[in-house]
């Protein structure tokens, strides 16, 4: 049994954040454990409160890890503070551990999820270790400081990324204006890219698509699929997620982590070479 962990907050309202990550781990075969870097007061119509957990206490949770699992793989999410991110960058620094960053920013409300002063101490203490970074467009944005509005735009802020550090990078297309199709972009630091493409599907119930995407790639991962093959499948995980999603919660409801599991419906990802 392969043992993963989600360093993230907690959504109590269970669509996303570590409790998104957990339900993909465990639908996908991994023993999931975590690291809680703060606490959100949240449900499908938004977050009411945020409460982060202090920081020693943060560094408990990954040292009680550490000391008793070897984990196969490592993902992060929402983490809050520039302090929280050192901490944890150092505790992790030096594991040879492939380590997917998800670099979690703004919730689907607009409340922040990570401090302003935070986002220079994600680059410049985590991507540097990322096997895997997974931004959404507007965090790809914020992280290259640049506006995204073409698909030479993505290219240009996937070599920025790469440049800082990071071995491969997913810039997810969810955010993208286009009625068709969801469009994810990937780029490994050897020049190999290529995009997936897949059926975007009509509805509002797509809270946690992001952090449900990358615990799926995490899981993938810590089971040996090539890093190709980890993300392809991946994108499969969250288009049966989101095409059977669940009508829970008068908002945003979230995906639905049982639909890979059940096999509810093939639903096609089209690889596209660059
Ligand atoms: N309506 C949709 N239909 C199909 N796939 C979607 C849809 N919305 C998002 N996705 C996919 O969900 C994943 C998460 O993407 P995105 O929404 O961009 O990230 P985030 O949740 O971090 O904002 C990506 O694979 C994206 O292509
Ligand atoms: C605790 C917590 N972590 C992350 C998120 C953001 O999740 P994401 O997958 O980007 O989905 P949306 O919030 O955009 O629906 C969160 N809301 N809470």
């Amino acid at each position: 049994m392969r043992i993963v962990t989600t360093i993230a907050g907690s959504d109590s309202g269970g669509g996303a954040g570590i409790q998104a990550d957990l339900k993909t781990f465990q639908e996908l075969d991994v023993f999931g454990t975590s690291v809680i870097t703060a606490l959100t007061a949240q449900n499908t119509l938004g977050v009411s409160g945020v409460l982060p957990i202090e920081v020693s206490f943060i560094e408990k949770q990954v040292l009680a890890l550490l000391e008793d699992f070897p984990l196969s793989a490592i993902k992060t999410g929402m983490l809050f503070s520039s302090k929280i991110i050192q901490v944890i960058a150092s505790q992790i620094k030096d594991l040879e551990i492939p380590l997917i960053v998800d670099p979690v920013m703004i919730a689907k409300g607009g409340e922040n999820l990570l401090q302003q002063e935070a986002i220079e101490a994600l680059r410049i203490y985590l991507l540097p270790l990322a096997t895997v970074l997974t931004p959404n467009i507007p965090e790809a944005e914020v992280l290259t400081g640049k506006k995204i509005e073409s698909i030479a735009d993505i290219k240009h802020a996937a070599e920025t990324l790469i440049r800082l550090g990071v071995q491969c990078v997913v810039i997810k297309g969810g955010h993208l204006v286009d009625e068709k199709y969801a469009t994810d972009y990937v780029f490994f630091n050897n020049g190999r890219t290529f995009s997936m493409q897949a059926k975007r599907i009509n509805t509002k119930n797509t809270h946690g698509t992001g952090c449900t995407f990358s615990a799926a790639l995490t899981a993938f991962i810590a089971q040996g699929l090539p890093l190709e093959q980890a993300i392809i499948e991946a994108k499969k995980f969250i288009q049966m997620a989101i095409t059977h999603d669940l009508n829970i919660g008068n908002g945003h409801g979230p995906t639905n982590h049982f639909a890979y599991r059940k096999n509810m419906e093939i639903s096609e990802v089209t690889v596209l070479e660059a």
